[in-house]
């Protein structure tokens, strides 16, 4: 049985009853460590916090090891029970439906366990979760590789009205490109975007198209380690958040679509004063 089993937003002691006795009950454990962080991050020290509370020992699961060698997962899962760890919910990334249906492929039974993720938990600044369109994912700009295919979408999102959730990149465990180039690999410090990089990004690439599906005057919401005992939300235009400093990771940006006065109030909360972040 190969047991998925999301690990919510917090730390170690999200995770839900159903999801500990399915990892206690298994022969190995892995844990997803690319496209999320619990707020200790995949330091030794947060694995032996939850391999403490878990009581197993936790293998790290990098992008290679899940999209390289995943059948080796799949094998062990076969004859044995398997957990799946990953941060959030299971299906609160897109990776993770690749595993399932391998899997189903292979005729391993596969059981979910779900729990918060970041895509629910951003409920929290009172924009209506079913008022949202299309999540965006915004990578980091490098010299010669800037994508912007993340325009359209938030421009067809705010034709409609609708919020839109702007997930920003993760790099854990890259390889590095000279690397690559030179055929052995070497992997690049991790890097986790902050809500200021994504706003300059998006800022630049607004300037480019010039189709104002946003501008710096445009409200947004920022949030940092969500789920977390001092998770950070703040309201303000682009330009204001610019000047916010969010602190630790990880961070997310909702860009606001147009909103019904009980949304307003609740945006209120976490508004900054007008004058503020203003050069
Ligand atoms: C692929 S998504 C989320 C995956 C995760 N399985 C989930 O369900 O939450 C990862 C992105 O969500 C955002 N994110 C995840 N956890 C967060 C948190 N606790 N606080 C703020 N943003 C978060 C970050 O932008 C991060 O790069």
């Amino acid at each position: 049985m190969l047991y998925i089993i999301g690990l919510g937003l917090g730390d170690e002691k999200d995770i839900t009853l159903r999801g500990l006795e399915a990892v206690q009950k298994s022969q190995k454990v892995f844990i997803e460590a690319y496209t999320s962080l619990l707020s200790f991050g995949i330091s030794s020290d947060g694995l032996s916090t939850l391999e403490k509370l878990y009581g197993k020992s936790i293998t790290v699961a990098d992008r290679e090891m899940v999209e390289e060698k995943a059948d080796d997962i799949l094998l062990e899962a076969t004859s044995s029970d398997v957990a799946f760890l990953v941060v959030g919910d299971p299906f609160g990334a897109t990776t993770h439906t690749d595993l399932v249906v391998r899997a189903k492929k292979l005729g391993v039974d596969v059981k979910v366990v779900h729990n918060a993720s970041v895509m629910n938990a951003i409920g929290v600044c009172g924009l209506q979760l079913y008022r949202y369109g299309e999540t965006v994912s915004l990578p980091f700009f490098t010299d010669t590789w800037r994508p912007d295919s993340f325009y359209e979408k938030i421009q067809r999102n705010r034709k409609l009205g609708l919020h839109t959730l702007c997930l920003l990149d993760i790099r854990v465990k890259e390889p590095s490109l000279e690397s690559l180039c030179r055929g052995k690999k070497q992997y690049e410090p991790p890097r986790f975007m902050a809500v200021s990089v994504a706003i300059e990004q998006l800022l630049e690439v607004e300037q480019m198209r010039g189709e104002n599906a946003y501008t710096e005057d445009t409200t947004c919401v920022g949030f940092a380690r969500l789920g977390s005992e001092d998770q950070l939300v703040v309201a303000g235009s682009m330009k204001q958040l610019l000047e916010v400093d969010f602190g630790l990771p990880l961070h997310c940006l909702v860009i606001v679509g147009d909103t019904h006065p009980v949304e307003e109030e609740m945006l209120d909360f976490y508004k900054l004063a007008k004058n503020q972040g203003q050069a």
